[in-house]
Formats: structure tokens, C-alpha cells, sequence
């Protein structure tokens, strides 16, 4: 059976001022899916997530989430459909304390149906302990990759359909990105799609179904993250174009 895609971009164009980032963009994620995304910096990355979201407008091409098309849907309205970000440089609310920055969120949620197991204070420090500990503490107080399970849980307390991390494991240490990335499958488990932006190429397609590399605009490699071999990704991070699987 074919799933319809949560979200999908078709010949998607964008820039700003003069100058073009992205060309043509295919691209799309199914409900309940991991995909990476991954490419040099400058690739677009960034400004593909931002144009998927309704932050960067479109040029040409369309792009929807979960049946609307986002060009004619403001950004912030998408939040109440299930599509949540975790933004680069994490963005939390300074001065507030952790539980406080996760109700704020709530107050965005989208409507869940009676039957589903929304996330809740509590089942999101299940997933992450040490923000019960916290929960009091001014966010700005935390470790970088406390802050960065905060900023996971606020967004996951919009209730999204669809998760998009902007390089989550970007300024932590190892063993910290570790941590973050084990939550990962519980939260897919929930029922929640998964969209990575990464840098780190290796964990991209360790933690992901499929996964897309871009460059300078374009995609060039779109492959299910276990069949790929590490030349292909090679020649796509670097300039050679391949389809896979
Ligand atoms: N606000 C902006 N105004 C003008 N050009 C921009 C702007 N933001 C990004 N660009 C340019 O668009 C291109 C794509 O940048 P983008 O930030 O999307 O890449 P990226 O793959 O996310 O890189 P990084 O990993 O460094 O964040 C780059 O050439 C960048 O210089």
C-alpha cells in the first residue's frame, strides 16, 4: 500500500535577493519516518528546512505538510497541523525555567484525538531524567545538551506529526550526542516522523530510514540509509550524481 507523504516538496526553487539556493528540490517523508538530510555547509540545507516550513517563501515548485500547501499557510499555523522544529542554536525562552519553556509549547499543541498518548510533562521527563531534576532551573543555567533535550521536549509538547531537528548534535560532546540520539527511536515509536539535518555524516545514516544529500542547491543522492556505501555518499557530499534503491 502507498502511504501519502506527511511532507513533500516537488521542483522546489528559493533564494533570497539575486541569489538562487535551491534547484528543483524534490523531496518528501512519510508518517512516521526517519529521513537525514546531510551536505557540506552552504549546501541549502538550512534554507530547504526553512522553505518547507514557510520561513523562506517559495520561487517556484509547491511544498505541502499533511495535505495543506504550506506557501498559503503562515508559518506559525503549521505548528497546530504537527509540524515542529527544532531550530539551530536551540532558541529556548532565557530567563524562563525548563518546565516553564515546556508548557509555553503546549499552549501551540495540535488537538489530539481522544484515543492517542499526547506528550505530557511527565512522559517527557521519562524520556529525559535529568530535566526532572531541572525543571526548576533557568534554562540558560543547563548544559548544552540539556538545553538541546529541552528544546527536543518543547517541540514535542506542540504534538507533532512530524519532528525537524536543525543540527541537534552540533557544539556537544560525543557522548552527549549520544544520549540525544537513543531518544530518537522512542519518539518515532510515538508515532512521530523524524526529519535530521546533519552534519555528521556517519550518524546521519546510522539513525535514519533514508536519507537525501545536497549540494550547492540540488540534491544529489536520495537512498535508503542501509544500502548506501560510503563512496556514493562521498561523491555526492563532494559532485557526482546517483540515485539508490
Ligand atoms: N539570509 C541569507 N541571505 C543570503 N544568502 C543566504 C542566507 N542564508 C543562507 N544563504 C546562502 O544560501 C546558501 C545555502 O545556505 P544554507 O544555510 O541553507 O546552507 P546549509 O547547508 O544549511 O549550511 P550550514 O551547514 O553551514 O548551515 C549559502 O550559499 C548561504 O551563503
Amino acid at each position: 500500500m502507498n502511504v501519502s507523504p506527511l511532507l513533500a516538496s516537488r521542483a522546489l526553487c528559493a533564494g533570497y535577493g539575486d541569489f538562487q539556493a535551491l534547484f528543483g528540490v524534490d523531496f518528501e517523508i512519510s508518517p512516521g519516518e526517519v529521513v537525514a538530510l546531510i551536505g557540506a555547509n552552504g549546501a541549502g540545507k538550512s534554507t530547504l528546512l526553512k522553505t518547507l516550513t514557510g520561513l523562506v517563501p517559495l520561487r517556484s515548485g509547491s511544498v505541502s505538510f499533511a495535505g495543506i500547501d504550506v506557501s498559503k499557510t503562515p508559518a506559525h499555523a503549521l505548528v497546530a497541523h504537527g509540524l515542529a522544529m527544532v531550530p539551530e542554536g536551540r532558541r529556548l525562552f532565557r530567563g524562563m525555567s525548563v518546565e516553564d519553556n515546556l508548557r509555553v509549547a503546549a499552549d501551540h499543541a495540535r488537538p489530539v484525538a481522544a484515543n492517542a498518548r499526547p506528550w505530557t510533562l511527565e512522559r517527557l521527563y521519562d524520556l529525559f531524567p535529568v530535566l526532572a531534576e531541572r525543571r526548576r532551573q533557568a534554562v540558560e543555567t543547563l548544559s548544552g545538551g540539556q538545553q538541546q533535550m529541552v528544546a527536543i521536549g518543547r517541540a514535542l509538547m506542540t504534538q507533532p506529526k512530524l519532528l525537524l531537528c536543525d543540527e541537534i548534535s552540533l557544539g556537544l560532546a560525543p557522548k552527549v550526542i549520544l544520549e540525544i540520539y537513543e531518544m530518537l527511536p522512542v519518539i518515532r515509536q510515538a508515532g512521530t516522523a523524524i526529519l535530521l539535518v546533519e552534519q555528521d555524516v556517519t550518524l546521519a545514516s546510522r539513525s535514519s530510514d533514508r536519507f537525501y544529500c545536497m549540494l550547492e542547491g540540488r540534491i544529489t543522492l536520495t537512498a535508503r540509509s542501509a544500502d548506501v556505501t560510503r563512496e556514493q555518499i562521498t561523491q555526492a557530499y563532494f559532485g557526482v550524481k546517483h540515485e539508490v534503491g
